[in-house]
């Protein structure tokens, strides 16, 4: 239940804001207004093409204490002339939608720059010209590879935080060569960043830009066959999850040498809701958000989900838990990876005072736990029909 007095970090009162969520049906548009409802006042036009992720709150009994703080508006913001309505409607913009599964940079580079950069200007725009302030979600690709990638592999020099650790205001972005199709995403998802930061300087746009580091936990992105296409390929917690719920070695892309830091959603979600409530410690600024405690190469990954499935499912550990698959074989000419990616936590700390607190272990037995009980009947259930006979 919302708090009637809920204060900012100076300890002002907050005061209750409508916000425009666009994305608000996706994995981090779901926990947003799950968040929102559940503990402000504050009013959500939710937006997106799909509305599965947050049927549970908009689809309740109509005692439900937020059913008139939260409408969905169904569109597309590549065509629909009511998005700058919905905007000016709004205190707060918040713009979620995107491309943003790698199986799709190299395959779809056309649609990824779309989505990630054409499709977002008119949002831009519109705050901008109307004096709404605007969230950006960006992302951590934006970093690239570090500095250290190009040392040799037994260089000293690569334990040297300089050259690993990514600092908004310090790092630089390293992609990779055009055809390596992969880092048409991040380099979209740069140039909307300094669209944003120029609107900012020049027109006084008030914005924050969001740079999540692998944001993990339930209903993040589909299971392929079962709630999503067939071929599909989502990104790895979905990936190795399939696996798991289908009795399958996890695969391996390149060895599973590179390695990420993975922030459960609900930690992550605590700051976005700082950022919310605090436009004047959060405006004109760009936050790494993530876990730099959380480590692992994807091979750890793999492992320690392994154990995990076991454990809350009561099912004993494949024999064989992974495979190596080449990343040609997996994503397809044009792949390329970021090797190391470990936040930098000052500029987040210093004006908002966030931590993330959940360990890999906890968040991956509570999104597991989640995983099986929503998908392994299901699963058992397609897995065991007989094949149609030609
Ligand atoms: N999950 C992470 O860890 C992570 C990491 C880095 C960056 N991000 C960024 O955060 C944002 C949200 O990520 P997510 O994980 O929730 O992804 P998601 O795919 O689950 O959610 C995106 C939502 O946007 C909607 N959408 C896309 N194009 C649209 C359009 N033209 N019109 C209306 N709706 C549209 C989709 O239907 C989807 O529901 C993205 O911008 C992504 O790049 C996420
Ligand atoms: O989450 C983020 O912070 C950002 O990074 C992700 O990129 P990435 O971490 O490379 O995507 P994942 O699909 O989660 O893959 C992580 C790693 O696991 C590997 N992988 C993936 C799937 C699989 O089955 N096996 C496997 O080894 C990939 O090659 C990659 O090295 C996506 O680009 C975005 O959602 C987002 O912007």
């Amino acid at each position: 239940m919302a708090s009637p007095v809920r204060v900012d970090l100076d300890g002002n009162p907050i005061r209750p804001i409508t916000i425009c969520m666009i994305g608000a049906g996706g994995f981090i548009g779901s926990h947003l207004c799950e968040k929102l409802m559940a503990e402000t006042p504050h009013k959500v036009l939710a937006v997106d093409v799909y509305s599965d992720k947050i049927k549970h709150l908009l689809e309740g009994p109509a005692s439900l204490p937020w059913t008139d703080r939260i409408h969905f508006h169904r569109l597309n913001i590549k065509n629909d002339s009511r998005l700058e309505g919905l905007i000016k409607m709004s205190d707060l913009t918040i713009n979620l939608a995107a491309i943003c599964t790698p199986a799709d940079y190299n395959t779809r580079p056309l649609d990824t720059i779309y989505s990630n950069f054409i499709d977002a200007l008119p949002v831009v725009k519109y705050c901008s010209e109307n004096n709404k302030r605007l969230i950006h979600f960006s992302t951590c690709e934006v970093y690239g590879k570090t500095i250290g990638s190009f040392l040799p592999t037994d260089h000293p020099m690569r334990q040297d935080p300089a050259y690993f650790i990514l600092k908004e205001d310090a790092s630089p972005c390293i992609f990779g060569p055009i055809e390596k199709q992969r880092w048409s995403y991040a380099c979209a998802k740069q140039l909307i960043e300094r669209l944003v930061y120029a609107e900012g300087a020049e027109n006084g746009l008030e914005f924050t830009i969001v740079r999540p580091f692998n944001w993990i936990g339930p209903r993040m992105d589909f299971i392929p066959g079962i709630d999503g296409p067939s071929e599909g390929v989502p990104r790895v917690l979905a990936c190795f999850s399939n696996n798991l719920l289908r009795h399958e070695p996890l695969k391996l892309v390149d060895g599973g040498q590179s390695q990420r830091t993975f922030v459960y959603i609900k930690d992550a979600i605590e700051a976005v809701l700082l950022m919310i409530e605090n436009p004047a410690r959060a405006n004109g600024h760009i936050f790494n958000v993530g876990n730099p405690n959380n480590e692992v190469t994807v091979r750890q990954l793999a492992e320690m989900m392994t154990e995990v499935y076991s454990k809350v499912s009561g099912e004993p550990p494949l024999e064989v838990p992974t495979v190596d698959v080449s990343s040609k074989e997996f994503y397809g000419e044009g792949y390329d990876d970021s090797d190391k990616r470990i936040p930098d936590m000052t500029i987040i700390n210093r004006q908002l005072g966030w931590n993330p607190k959940t360990s890999l272990w906890d968040l991956l037995e509570s999104t597991l736990t989640y995983q099986h009980r929503t998908y392994a009947e299901a699963i058992k259930q397609v897995t065991s029909k007989p094949l149609a006979s030609s």
